[in-house]
């Protein structure tokens, strides 16, 4: 067999994961069967609600849980055959913090860069370099119990750096934090990314996937049921529509004749406003397309958008979960759907 190149492989590689936890009710299924790769010097997002098996996919690959069967590879590297040199290549942050409460950041810091083998004074240096960088300076001083729920996460998420390695693992990094300490974390992650280091990262939120992910895995029941980039992702749900308020909702019907094989369609909980929406999948093209047609005609407009399917759309079209239910769509006038 030849040994796979760690610079050509991907940072992590899942394939047909299951893990079923055993009680005494019986046995349970997390996960039935994970796909599930992410690229080096990327961010790949595991996004799912409650209970998905984010959390189980993510420690499986940081080999903290042992699979019921599947494989997982590391840099190319067999993470259930060979944890140990697994563990050498990746940074864990998250539920699974391993912070010295009594310590302070400083010395937490240090005391990881002896375990990983560092010198005194190489430890040191690390410490207050990592401190330095997660704006923990100020604090580095004081004992871990008196730190913020931010601090403590950037001081745990320093700790998975003090190695170096070449794939981060976050699991749910910003959950519960206030939005500046978020909007932190998530510049940390960018700058990780810059520097080529692969993030693998679970959330809830969909807004932290958008922002940070280029690849997204959505989870469901223990299912890969949606993957993609946002932009992919978005895409299938539906083509990004035009959403134009007429000033005078009784243009509507005209403005509907005007633009026959737009797919013309008014919200009942709108069409009092004038508003109508039809198909945009070229984007501001299509904008200018319509609201070109509507002004040589006349009719005015006291509103237009372009109108794309957003993260939230994805994932109620892909855990079969759906949002408020929208107003009933109903057709007037002649416009054909495309
Ligand atoms: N140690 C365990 N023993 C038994 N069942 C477990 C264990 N860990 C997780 N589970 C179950 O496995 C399923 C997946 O859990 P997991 O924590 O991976 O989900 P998650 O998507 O990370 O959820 P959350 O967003 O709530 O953290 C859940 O039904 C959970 O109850």
């Amino acid at each position: 067999m030849t040994a796979v190149d760690p610079r050509n492989a991907p940072a992590v590689e899942v394939r047909g994961l299951v893990k079923d936890y055993s009680s005494r009710r019986g046995s349970h299924r997390a996960l039935n069967g994970i796909d599930l790769t992410a690229a080096a010097g990327e961010v790949t997002a595991v996004l799912g609600p409650n209970g998905a098996g984010k959390t189980t996919t993510v420690r499986i690959v940081g080999t903290l849980v042992r699979p019921t069967a599947g494989t997982v590879t590391v840099a190319g590297v067999d993470a259930v055959r060979d944890p140990r040199r697994v563990r050498g290549l990746i940074g864990l942050s998250g539920q699974y913090a391993a912070v010295d409460n009594k310590l302070t950041g400083y010395e937490n810091l240090r005391m990881l860069a002896r375990l990983y083998g560092a010198g005194a004074r190489d430890a040191r240096a690390r410490a207050r370099q990592l401190l330095e960088r997660f704006r923990l300076d100020d604090v580095g001083s004081r004992a871990v119990s008196t730190y913020s729920g931010g601090m403590r996460r950037r001081l745990d998420l320093a700790g998975a750096l003090v190695a170096r390695p070449p794939l981060i693992i976050l699991d749910e990094p910003t959950t519960g934090l206030d939005p500046r300490s978020r909007n932190d974390m998530w510049d940390i992650v960018a700058e990780l990314k810059a520097e080529g280091t692969a993030v693998l990262l679970t959330t809830q939120y969909l807004e932290e996937a958008d922002r940070l992910a280029d690849a997204i895995a959505v989870i469901d029941r223990g299912v890969v049921v949606a993957r993609g980039t946002p932009t992919e992702l978005k895409e299938r749900v539906r083509p990004p529509a035009v959403d134009v308020r007429l000033r005078r909702p009784e243009d509507l019907r005209l403005a509907s004749d005007l633009l026959p094989n737009m797919n013309f369609r008014v919200h009942r909980t709108t069409v009092a406003e004038g508003w109508f929406t039809v198909d945009g999948r070229h984007g501001s093209a299509s904008m200018v397309d319509v609201l070109s047609r509507l002004h040589r005609t006349g009719i005015d407009v006291g509103d237009a958008r372009i109108n794309v399917p957003d993260l939230d759309d994805v994932f109620f079209e892909s855990t079969g979960r759906s949002a408020e239910p929208m107003g009933a769509v109903e057709a007037v006038g002649a416009g054909e759907p495309t």
